[in-house]
């Protein structure tokens, strides 16, 4: 095995970029100065309306190259299209990592279909039952205990059940509903009370559905939920198999949401060869469905796909994965910057960064080795963030002139039609916000120009001097820009897709499975013990 995935520092382009690192860096200033630089480092992936501009990253041409001989050398080509052959690549549970089979394009075979006609036949069988329940519920010809139509659907989860639909509902019902009919999506994932509390109180027992979604249907906490909402029903007279019209299962584990009482006709099921976090493409997508219909389902699914079509087939250098994987490892590695920032500008993705910290850091949080050997490199970073105008207003000063040097992701959208008045000009102050920030970060304000600058407001000379340090910015802090044409259910496919694809090809250069997630076993062995005690 440990020749299959060599450790990345054996390698000699490590030391090579080890080298380029140790040497002198331009400032991004001068970098930024160069001619052509801006309209060289783009690239765009054909079919998924996305664009990323990276000539913000502390990089030349030279480091570029050095970056990809790794990716080739790390054997990142080879390890993914062992992931797209179904091959066991999560080596620790011996499974294979199939979520890019659930958005495989319907009839697909061949090598559009690599893991196989059987997989592709049981994804199939399960979506279309997703969606059609989906479209029901929306209709209203699902219906609770007492005939009346369903209403209401909380969704309960946690972690991978509950930050990617969540998430994409946020992003996309705006989108497909107008907001004031149709059947409202609720969420709950603390086991709090109050979480649950504060979302049942509001509801109809008669026409509300609960959603049960765990992978092992084992989670305690999701458990504690679901015991309190069947509870609920129970107070309002609905006992027994009246219970059944308001209950759904999504599992990985059927025989046990079976014992459990929940209903086969309504029991959506997945594959162990579906990670948690990389669940929203399954059955577990189906509060998403609810949220947008079967259609828009569907659009997502593609959007995914023409993503990994992309980085099946891009080369490396043009490879929107590689390329924020490779900028993350430059800025990880060899510059050494412990986190990575998050920011997005259109509010709809609210909760994008939440689901990439949980997709990012539960895959690439290892120390040890697919071999079994300790990593002696860092491995994946803290990745934190949020609305990025939002964040403007609370932590970018930190960034600005704090002692930390903070790579960011900046998420944008280039066309929004939202049916306000003043749209036009929302859009337009929130992408100019963007485009400062990235550049502010980068160039800085040296402190001449400071200087300058605090004499043009009316300082004298004097007081200028005393506080031109204070304001003046260091910058050089390394950004990409991510561009979507629009924010739709196709290009946020596509966007989660990048985000799948960027983990996966840094755990390809570390050696690590990102698949598995011992490190979150501890804890939950303790608290049984405790309970036992
Ligand atoms: O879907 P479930 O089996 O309930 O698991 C929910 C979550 O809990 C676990 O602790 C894992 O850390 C997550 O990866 C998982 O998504």
């Amino acid at each position: 095995m440990s020749t299959l995935f060599p450790s990345p520092t054996t390698l000699p382009v490590w030391q090579q970029l080890a080298t380029l690192a140790a040497a002198p860096q331009p400032h991004l200033r001068d970098r930024l100065a160069e001619p052509g630089r801006e309209q060289q480092m783009q690239a765009s992936a054909a079919g998924t309306g996305i664009r990323i501009d990276f000539s913000r990253q502390a990089l030349d041409g030279t480091v570029w190259d050095a970056l990809m001989d790794l990716a080739r050398q790390a054997g990142v080509e080879r390890q993914r299209d062992a992931m797209f052959r179904g091959d066991v690549i999560n080596t620790s549970e011996q499974r294979a990592v199939l979520h890019v089979a659930l958005r495989g394009t319907p009839g697909a075979s061949g090598s559009d279909a690599p893991w196989g006609a059987d997989i592709q036949q049981q994804v199939q069988t399960e979506l279309d039952r997703v969606c059609a329940f989906a479209d029901r519920v929306r209709a209203g010809t699902v219906k609770g205990s007492t005939g009346l139509a369903i209403t209401d659907v909380v969704n309960i989860g946690i972690g991978g059940s509950d930050l990617g639909p969540r998430m994409a509902a946020d992003a996309l019902a705006p989108l497909c509903s107008d907001g004031k009919s149709g059947v409202r999506v609720h969420f709950v994932s603390n086991p709090d009370a109050w979480a649950l509390h504060s979302t049942l109180r509001g509801l109809d027992p008669l026409t509300t559905l609960i959603i049960v979604a765990s992978k092992t249907f084992t989670t305690q906490e999701t458990m504690t939920n679901a015991a309190s909402a069947r509870r609920w029903l129970l107070d309002a007279g609905i006992e027994g198999a009246a219970q059944s019209p308001h209950l759904v299962a999504i599992t990985a584990a059927p025989q046990k949401s079976g014992a459990a009482g929940y209903p086969a006709e309504h029991t959506f099921t997945f594959w162990d060869w579906v990670g948690g976090r990389y669940s929203l493409w399954s059955a577990l997508g189906l509060p998403l469905a609810i949220a947008i219909g079967s259609k828009a389902f569907r659009e997502f699914l593609a959007g995914g796909q023409a993503m990994d079509a992309h980085f099946r087939s891009a080369p490396l250098d043009k490879n929107l994965p590689v390329i924020l994987a490779m900028s993350g490892v430059w800025n990880r590695n060899f510059l050494l910057c412990p986190t990575q920032l998050l920011s997005t500008y259109p509010s709809r993705l609210v909760r994008f960064a939440p689901f990439v910290q949980q997709m990012d850091m539960e895959s690439n949080g290892k120390r040890i080795r697919k071999d079994g050997q300790p990593c002696n490199t860092d491995t994946g970073p803290i990745i934190w963030g949020g609305l990025g105008i939002d964040g403007q207003h609370a932590y970018f000063q930190l960034l600005h002139q704090g002692t930390h040097r903070v790579p960011v992701e900046f998420v944008g959208v280039l066309n929004e039609d939202t049916p306000l008045p003043l749209a036009a000009e929302h859009h337009r102050v929130v992408n100019l916000n963007l485009r400062a920030q990235a550049q502010a970060l980068a160039v800085g304000r040296d402190e001449a120009s400071t200087l300058q600058a605090l004499m043009a407001e009316g300082m004298s000379a004097e007081q200028a001097e005393v506080f031109v340090s204070q304001r003046s910015f260091k910058g050089d802090v390394p950004s990409s820009t991510i561009w979507l044409d629009a924010l739709t259910p196709h290009s946020l496919g596509a966007l989660i897709a990048l985000y799948e694809h960027k983990v996966f090809t840094q755990a390809a250069i570390w050696g690590i499975n990102a698949y598995d997630q011992w490190g979150v076993e501890l804890g939950k062995t303790m608290a049984k013990q405790m309970e036992k005690q």
